[in-house]
């Protein structure tokens, strides 16, 4: 755990400054989101060292002087744009501080940016409504569904883009450096097995038939997302290799197949309560037998590397509480594994900062 958690060395001057940073979060994001899609930031980028006033951004952008001036001011309250030391009183001569750069540049930033936008902003206003009623309240600003995993084949193009960016951003990063540990045994075998549970658009079992020439996988996924991997594994070229099977895990009627060699849950475990993971991997362990590997792959936000991928993950639980689903988030590691040995599994390896994203990867067997 970072020393943050435990120090409370700020003092009250920067202390209070953060809290304003927190009473106008709404304001601020708004802020650097248009300072961002406008072109703004774009434009004091490129006039570097040189910097870039006021007047001349707006002319260049055709933007009022009013709405470059208001979303320039905010933008230097947040650090995220610099004065050059020409500026003048008149017209502020600008460049581009450190933080505009991340917004501009930062992968993780940009993905994070659109996803609160796209996908999570109307909704947090019914967090609290969430927590009291135990449901995702602000789903039905995406659509009338009970879990916006029902409805994820049905979000607008701009929403699909956002919500897929944000999912494929973190895992997809993991799957290089997983690949090889989880195939480290399934090589050994003659004809092996992996079912994906969750795995969506296919991204990890096309690239499992990519690494492995004789590896079959089944894809386990509610309706809407097998039709979307099925798609995509058949225009990979692996329509013999990838198979799917439509199913809703929690209900109580749906039974795991038999006959994996390795079961591999990515992201997934963090769409369920610490209740339904065990009552998932409860069904798990009923299909599997003593040889059978279960690979978690998730990012835990106790095992980061850096204060601020944690706190994308500590914003990330609330995506699910008042979206999502009302009843998961992003786990510790300690409350994630306790809830998978619950189920009569015993942890056999753990790997902790895979991949760029810190991901932690799990390999249980039966107990
Ligand atoms: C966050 S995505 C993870 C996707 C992928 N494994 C990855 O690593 O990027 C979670 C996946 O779990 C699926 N899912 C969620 N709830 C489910 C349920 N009750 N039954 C079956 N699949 C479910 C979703 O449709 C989605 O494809």
């Amino acid at each position: 755990m970072f020393d943050f958690y435990k120090n409370d060395s700020i003092d009250a001057v920067n202390a209070k400054f953060e809290a304003q940073k927190i009473a106008f979060a709404p304001l601020s994001f708004q802020a650097a989101r248009a300072l961002r899609d406008m072109g703004i930031l774009e434009e004091i980028s490129k006039s570097r060292k040189k910097g870039i006033t006021i007047s001349e951004i707006a002319q260049k952008l055709d933007i009022s002087l009013y709405g470059v001036g208001v979303l320039v001011e905010m933008g230097l309250g947040m650090g995220a744009i610099k004065l050059h030391k020409d500026s003048s009183e008149d017209d502020l001569r600008l460049t581009l501080g450190k933080i505009g750069f991340f917004l501009l540049n930062d992968e993780m930033t940009q993905v994070n940016m659109d996803f609160s936008q796209d996908i999570c902003y109307r909704g947090a206003e019914n967090l609290e409504q969430s927590i009291r009623e135990g449901k995702p309240s602000g789903l039905p600003h995406l659509g009338p569904w009970k879990t916006v995993y029902e409805g994820l084949s049905q979000l607008t193009d701009q929403q699909k883009k956002s919500w897929f960016g944000f999912d494929h951003f973190y895992s997809d990063l993991a799957f290089p450096e997983a690949l090889p540990i989880v195939f480290e045994k399934l090589t050994e075998l003659k004809q092996p097995r992996l079912f994906d549970i969750g795995g969506n658009t296919a991204k990890w079992a096309i690239a499992c038939c990519k690494y492995n020439a004789d590896i079959q996988v089944s894809i386990i996924d509610l309706p809407g997302q097998t039709a979307v991997a099925e798609k995509n594994a058949a225009q990979a070229g692996f329509k013999d290799r990838i198979d799917t099977i439509a199913c809703n895990v929690l209900d109580d009627t749906t039974e795991f197949p038999q006959g994996a060699n390795a079961v591999w849950m990515s992201q997934f475990l963090d769409c369920f309560s610490l209740k339904q993971i065990t009552k998932i991997l409860t069904k798990i362990h009923k299909a599997a037998t003593p040889e059978t590997d279960v690979y978690v792959l998730e990012p835990l936000w106790d095992k980061q590397r850096f204060e601020a991928a944690a706190y994308s993950l500590q914003a990330t639980s609330l995506y699910f509480t008042c979206i999502a689903n009302g009843n998961s988030k992003m786990y510790r590691y300690e409350e994630l594994k306790k809830a998978i040995e619950i189920a009569g599994f015993e942890l056999k390896e753990a790997h902790h900062g895979v991949g760029p994203n810190a991901y932690s990867l799990l390999r249980f067997r039966k107990k």
